[in-house]
């Protein structure tokens, strides 16, 4: 609800207040969703949830479902049924449930035959299911792409899926509020994926956690939707929770007669609200990045993580200059992994394949830009012959979109292979994959190892310097195809702002303070909740110890294993790449393969920011299958944090030096102690046990093995009265499907898919 003092908002903070249902004193709240994304990849397990417990469907108005992940981007041209195009057995599987789900339970959805269908962050805001002012989620964690419309946008795993499915609502607590404002001009050549590179080098990929972050200044202003999409896009490289950028005249132009937007006195409505949706002048912001647009130059990663990034006119990072141990092994490790030597300058890196799609980069815009540069290269310009360059629109409207502009002929003419819609090798779910040792130049969102395809190096760059690169056949400076003078002091300055032998600006989160209310009942609900979620009370045995920073999601469970349609088997899959030699097949001597680790209930890792990256529930799951219940860490990336206590699990934030000293317990193989109760470490040898804190309301609903969505459905009341408020306010939130009908809330009916 709104909050009756007149103190300056935030835009994040209005829209918070706006989807208020009910609040804890712990500041714990039950916040109504406004959208749902579905995909396959995070679904079927919900969906299942919600079949064994008998539920429906709260709002199949608000909720639109397509297939990406794992779809072939081969011409659908023969396409007869999804079980005879997907021939991998598991994909097929997972796009096939989703089909017989949506039906099931009565949801819209974009399947392979129908023009809209493609990466889910693509076809929200085609269709203008995405709006300003929303809340909106999805199981995956690039759902802060929306955030560009001036909605609050963020990943969710599969437990939270099920929950909106059944309630549209989410237990959440509040994030702090980061603005960074980006003032000035840019120079030709750069975009926005270059500014959003270069912001995550500059704060690191854990500078935003338990941020929203609200893009400001001049440079953002003069982005086009799609540009801000491709910023808020990467939001979650950088840490946040989500990223915004307030509505304006842009947005609205973007989103007039889209399909789902408002129409009529319904527009004009949204129109006034959507407008009060800014920060007012003097809210207060927790964290303020200013950078100056002059700054920033066409920007590529050379490393393993999104922050690895350096200046196209740089070199890559020499390990012996940095004093940090920690992040000294860690750039030695992804220099070993890239296959670089260092000190190489980044335009003499050679490449085998550039691929230009995603949802950070598959727009008309980036297509176009992508085309700008081919033509600029002159008419017999060809992609080199060391080079396959892929070229995967977002979706089918994009794919028709270009067509029509006649992008494809000038990709294929130059020997770009033109594809269909999906997600493709942006993770390589389907079979667009690297080999082993490839090197791709690519305007995804991950260079995470194996993040392509096991044994692949990807080199995260935009789509203009994405088909320069095809071009050249290595990583190429864009502005060269521009006619831009490249010795000017702009492009001298610029390599000062990536200080890649420093950590990131930002000073890591605090962890979590006392809480006052710890051991007091106070608010919380009776334990004797009905529930399906293991209690977490005490667990005491083998630690294994992990030296290794910005643990990724990829890392934990790579992507063959996302496949599955069950939460359970996935032991194997955990630290795969890790665990098992490429070539052999054989069992590696990483630390979860040697005596006594493999027994291992805990694990303590050394690095900061234990889980970024991908929303996959699959992490925790497999962490849990193979026996650890407990995660040590200095820091955690958000959702992954969420994600382990919606499965009994309990992340541990600690000091680095607590770390360190448990790690040490670990590898000699000491057995630690996690209590739950009492919230502290204790350690063998009588050393003083450490002590850590917890949520009190998640600390109460582990011990108790309390599930969010029995609770949830308690308030069932508040809830009603919450939708009741919101079609008087916002009636165009209620969904209209496309043939300009109500959609039927709770309803089983078939949808127009
Ligand atoms: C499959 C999904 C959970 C995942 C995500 O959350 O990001 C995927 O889209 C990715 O990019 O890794
Ligand atoms: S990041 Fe890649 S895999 Fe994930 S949704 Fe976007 S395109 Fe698909």
């Amino acid at each position: 609800m709104p909050s009756p003092v007149s103190k300056p908002r935030t835009l994040y903070d209005k829209i918070w207040d706006d989807h208020v249902i009910d609040i804890q004193d712990d500041g714990l709240a039950l916040i109504y969703i406004d959208r749902h994304l579905v995909h396959e990849v995070t679904s079927p397990q919900a969906f299942e949830g919600l079949r064994n417990a008998d539920r429906a469907v709260r709002r199949p108005d608000c909720t639109l479902a397509t297939v990406d992940h794992n779809v072939p981007t081969d011409s659908r041209k023969n396409f007869a049924s999804v079980q005879s195009f997907i021939s991998e057995p598991d994909s097929r599987a997972q796009c096939v449930a989703l089909e017989e789900n949506v039906k099931e339970f009565g949801l819209t959805y974009f399947g392979m035959t129908d023009r809209r269908q493609g990466i889910v962050h693509i076809i929200g805001p085609e269709q203008g299911f995405t709006l300003p002012g929303i809340t909106c989620v999805c199981g995956d964690s690039h759902t802060s792409t929306h955030g560009a419309f001036g909605s609050l946008a963020f990943g969710i795993g599969t437990s939270e899926v099920e929950h909106v499915l059944a309630t549209q609502t989410l237990l959440q607590k509040k994030a702090k509020n980061m603005r960074i404002t980006v003032d000035g001009e840019l120079h030709e050549g750069v975009t926005s994926k270059d500014v959003v590179l270069h912001i995550i080098g500059l704060i690191g990929t854990a500078g935003g956690t338990g941020c929203v972050i609200e893009y400001a200044g001049s440079v953002f202003r003069g982005f086009s939707m799609e540009a801000r999409m491709s910023v808020c896009n990467m939001s979650i490289e950088a840490g946040a929770r989500a990223g915004m950028v307030a509505p304006d005249d842009v947005t609205f132009n973007y989103l007039r007669n889209r399909p789902l937007a408002p129409k009529g006195e319904a527009w004009d409505r949204a129109l006034a609200y959507w407008k009060s949706l800014k920060s007012d002048e003097g809210a207060n912001f927790d964290v303020e990045i200013n950078i100056r647009a002059e700054d920033i130059v066409p920007t590529v990663t050379w490393g393993t993580s999104p922050q690895d990034v350096a200046p196209i006119t740089g070199t890559v990072p020499d390990p012996t200059l940095i004093s940090d141990p920690g992040r000294r092994s860690s750039v030695e490790r992804s220099l070993k992994y890239m296959g670089l030597t260092p000190k190489t300058r980044i335009e003499d890196i050679v490449l085998d394949k550039v691929f230009i799609g995603s949802c950070t980069n598959s727009r008309i815009e980036d297509l176009r830009s992508a085309a700008t540069i081919v033509l600029a290269a002159g008419s017999g310009a060809k992609v080199a012959p060391n080079i396959h360059a892929m070229i995967v629109p977002g979706s089918g409207l994009v794919k028709q979109h270009a067509e029509a502009e006649g992008l494809d002929v000038i990709f294929k003419r130059a020997g770009f292979d033109w594809r269909e819609a999906g997600c493709s090798m942006c993770l390589g779910m389907n079979p667009d994959q690297l080999s082993p040792g490839e090197r791709c130049a690519s305007t995804s969102n991950r260079n995470f190892e194996g993040r392509q395809g096991a044994g692949g190096r990807t080199h995260l760059v935009s789509p203009a310097m994405a088909a320069a690169a095809a071009i050249k056949g290595r990583l190429t400076d864009v502005r060269k195809f521009l006619g831009v003078d490249l010795s000017s002091s702009a492009n001298m300055k610029v390599a000062s702002a990536f200080d890649f032998f420093t950590d990131p600006v930002l000073p890591p989160p605090e962890p979590e303070k006392l809480a006052q209310s710890e051991t007091s009942s106070k608010g919380l609900p009776p334990a004797e909740t009905p529930s399906s979620v293991a209690k977490f009370t005490v667990v005491s045995g083998i630690a294994a110890p992990l030296h290794i920073e910005n643990v990724d999601t990829d890392m934990i469970i790579p992507k063959q294993f996302l496949k599955t349609l069950k939460r359970t088997g996935l032991a194997n899959a955990l630290f795969y790449t890790l665990r098992k030699d490429p070539h052999t097949g054989e069992d590696t001597d990483f630390i979860l393969n040697r005596a006594p680790y493999g027994q291992a209930k805990i694990l303590v890792c050394t690095g900061k920011n234990f889980g970024c990256g991908s929303s996959r529930e699959h992490a925790p799951w497999s962490l849990n299958d193979f026996g650890i219940r407990c995660i040590i860490a200095p820091s955690f990336a958000d959702i992954f944090r969420n994600n382990t206590m919606q499965n009994g699990m309990l992340p541990v934030t600690l000091s680095d030096e607590e770390c360190r000293a448990l790690a040490e317990d670990a590898e000699a193989g000491l057995e630690l102690e996690v209590d739950l109760e009492k919230q502290e470490v204790r350690r063998a040898n009588g050393k003083p046990a450490i002590a850590f804190t917890t949520d009190p309301f998640r600390r109460h609903c582990l011990l108790n093995g309390l599930d969010d969505i029995a609770l949830t459905l308690q308030k069932v009341g508040a809830v009603e009265k919450f939708e009741q408020r919101r079609s008087e306010l916002w009636p165009w939130l209620d969904g209209f499907g496309y043939k300009g009908k109500k959609i039927p809330v709770r309803g089983l009916g078939k949808m127009d898919w």
